[in-house]
């Protein structure tokens, strides 16, 4: 086995990066500490406030300046910029503490050691700054939740993708999953492309529609509601999978790229509803590529259930993550055959 950490002579060694490019990547790590009961009465609000000072506040300060100095203390890792470092901490009535700390930078690899070296002193600090109530304060479940931005994603859930495929497409007159895409329908393409990046992957269609077409060997999620939009395979998937994200795609978005998937996954957040591409011409969020958490479920069926369809509409109003296309043509819509005609296929 070629081990990257070993050169020749079988001793360890820094992992050659020099010939990797430099991209935007980014980590979350996450520990847990369990507090005493002792220290119930000094929880304020989103805070633990003692003599010596806000714990919380502290832990950040310290996981803050580990994460900079993450390369003195860990043998092979690289000296990497760091362009961001943000800590959240939560408590919760039984005084379990979550501690999650991600960096950025864009660098040539990853900064999942200085998110994991932020976290672990922010709950050594906790500790510290704890310890003379009690010594019963069990630091855990130390790991990494998010990796973005390299060759291999992590999110902190599976990641299934969805093709919409289930419109009628009455603007191009034939079905625009199976549009000629360098030589294959293009939901074909799409398929493999996002294998890559997904656990999954699902086609949407309504019942039937795939039956005996070059379509009907791909695994697909038939609506389970009657069709009226993309609203209905988007619940679908939610209900079948309800505990994964989701990377959603039309299939009429025929200019979506490796960088397409990559730039979302790599701003994707996973405490918001979705991570969009922001509409630049209207400034709505674009549903139709995001990627949705576990929390659409809920947002989404109760639109439902009121009568509203409009995925625009049902999430403009939500917390979502938005970002800016790096290239506007990625999210041309193709809906009808000029539109077709005017891309490379
Ligand atoms: N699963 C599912 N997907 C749908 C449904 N309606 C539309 N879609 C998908 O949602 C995306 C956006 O659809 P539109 O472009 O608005 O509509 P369309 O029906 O494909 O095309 P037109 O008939 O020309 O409006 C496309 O990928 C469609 O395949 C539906 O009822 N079920
Ligand atoms: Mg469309």
């Amino acid at each position: 086995m070629n081990l990257s950490h070993l050169d020749a002579n079988n001793q360890p060694k820094m992992v050659d990066i020099s010939s990797k490019s430099s991209t935007l990547r980014r980590a979350t790590a996450q520990a847990k500490i369990q507090l005493p009961s002792c220290l119930q009465t000094y929880v304020k609000g989103d805070e633990i406030l003692l003599k010596k000072g806000a714990v919380f506040q502290t832990a950040i300060i310290a996981g803050t300046m580990a994460v900079k100095k993450t390369e003195e203390l860990i043998p092979f890792c690289h000296q990497i910029p760091i362009e961001s470092c943000t800590f959240a901490i939560e408590i919760n009535s039984d005084l379990l503490v979550t501690i999650q700390c991600t960096v950025k930078t864009t660098a040539k690899t990853g900064v999942e050691m200085e998110a994991l070296c932020g976290v672990t002193i922010a709950a050594l600090t906790i500790y510290d700054m704890c310890k003379s109530l009690s010594p019963h304060i069990v630091i855990r479940d130390t790991q990494l939740l998010i990796k973005t931005g390299g060759k291999t994603t992590l999110l902190e859930r599976p990641l299934y993708g969805l093709i919409l495929t289930g419109g009628h497409s009455k603007r191009m007159g034939q079905d625009k999953a199976l549009l000629n895409y360098h030589g294959q329908p293009y939901a074909i393409d799409l398929y493999k492309l996002m294998q890559s990046y997904c656990q999954q992957v699902y086609l949407s269609a309504r019942p039937n529609q795939w039956l005996e077409t070059p379509l009907a060997s791909l695994p697909t999620l038939p609506d389970h509601v009657s069709s009226v939009g993309p609203i209905s395979g988007l619940l679908t998937a939610f209900q079948t999978y309800p505990n994964v994200n989701w990377l959603v795609i039309a299939c009429d978005l025929m200019q979506v790229k490796a960088s397409t998937i990559e730039y979302l996954l790599t701003h994707y957040e996973g405490m918001t509803i979705a991570t969009c591409y922001t509409n630049l011409e209207q400034g709505f969020p674009e549903p139709l590529c995001a990627i949705y958490t576990p929390k659409a479920h809920r947002i989404f069926t109760e639109a439902y259930q009121a009568g509203i369809y409009c995925p625009v509409k049902i999430l403009k109003p939500q917390p979502c993550t938005l970002i800016n296309p790096q290239n506007v043509c990625e999210l041309m819509n193709i809906n009808t055959p000029e539109d077709y005609a005017s891309i490379d296929h």
